[in-house]
């Protein structure tokens, strides 16, 4: 695929229109927090018709990179002492991205990040300059997203809505936040985060969402076990009299 150029980034984002990208990634601790492990789940979302990979960190993206030519979308994550997760902070960690293999970098484009000295509005040109790659922009807001598009982003997703101060805590996909970047922003927008139904990422591409990007509900059996487990605590059981 040709690199470098943005009818070369926009065809990245066309490739990827009405598809379903799964996030492979585990966190510290996680019991799948193994590479071959994480290999065989993106192995298995492939088979099971994923238009594209999201992966974290370089060894991730390198195996992933080897199982298919589908777009990958490349982060390094860091977290600070408060447990807050920032999305590939620096050009270092967008050039590491970017030598691992992956089609697209997704940059934390949140306010919270203007004030870092790597802020993302000089992160984006260097990026597409420099590594030669489109942007994903990982917004919480539509402030966020408009001041990503300005400062050049591909395509934003609406990956950290939940993670910010302002949004902290709410772990369900926002349709309000999805309609108004659909209104408002002319590059292609990504729902991802906190999906955990078919239906939902159905209304989201029915909406106008170039693709959706699904993690936890499709690769954490922990997750997905647990959500099991609240509902049915929930509901007064009856002892059966058998
Ligand atoms: C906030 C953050 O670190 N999000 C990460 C971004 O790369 C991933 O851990 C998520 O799995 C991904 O965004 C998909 O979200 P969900 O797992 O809710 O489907």
């Amino acid at each position: 695929m040709p690199k470098g150029s943005n009818s070369s980034f926009n065809s990245l984002f066309h490739l990827l229109r009405g598809r379903i990208i799964v996030s492979c990634q585990a966190a510290e601790g996680d019991p799948l927090d193994d590479l071959d492990t994480l290999t065989r789940i993106a192995t298995s979302v492939l088979r099971g018709g994923a238009g594209g990979l999201r992966a974290e960190g370089t060894t991730r993206i390198a195996a992933f990179r080897a199982l298919t030519q589908l777009p990958i979308i490349g982060i390094i994550k860091t977290c600070d002492a408060n447990g807050d997760v920032y999305i590939t902070p620096d050009f270092r960690s967008a050039k590491a991205v970017v030598d691992a293999g992956a089609d697209i970098v997704a940059l934390d484009c949140t306010a919270r990040r203007l004030t870092a000295p790597e802020p993302w509005t000089e992160l984006i040109p260097r990026t597409h300059t420099e590594l030669r790659r489109p942007v994903l922009a990982d917004i919480a807001s539509l402030e966020d997203a408009l001041a990503a598009e300005r400062a050049g982003a591909d395509a934003v997703a609406t990956t950290l809505y939940g993670y910010t101060t302002e949004t902290a805590g709410i772990r369900s996909p926002s349709w309000p936040l999805l309609q108004s970047l659909l209104a408002h922003l002319t590059v292609p927008v990504l729902l991802e985060g906190h999906i955990t139904h078919p239906t939902e990422a159905l209304q989201a591409l029915d909406m106008g969402a170039t693709a959706v990007v699904i993690g936890s509900a499709i690769t954490r059996p922990e997750t997905i076990t647990n959500r099991f487990v609240q509902v049915t605590r929930q509901t007064d059981i009856q002892p059966s009299s058998k």
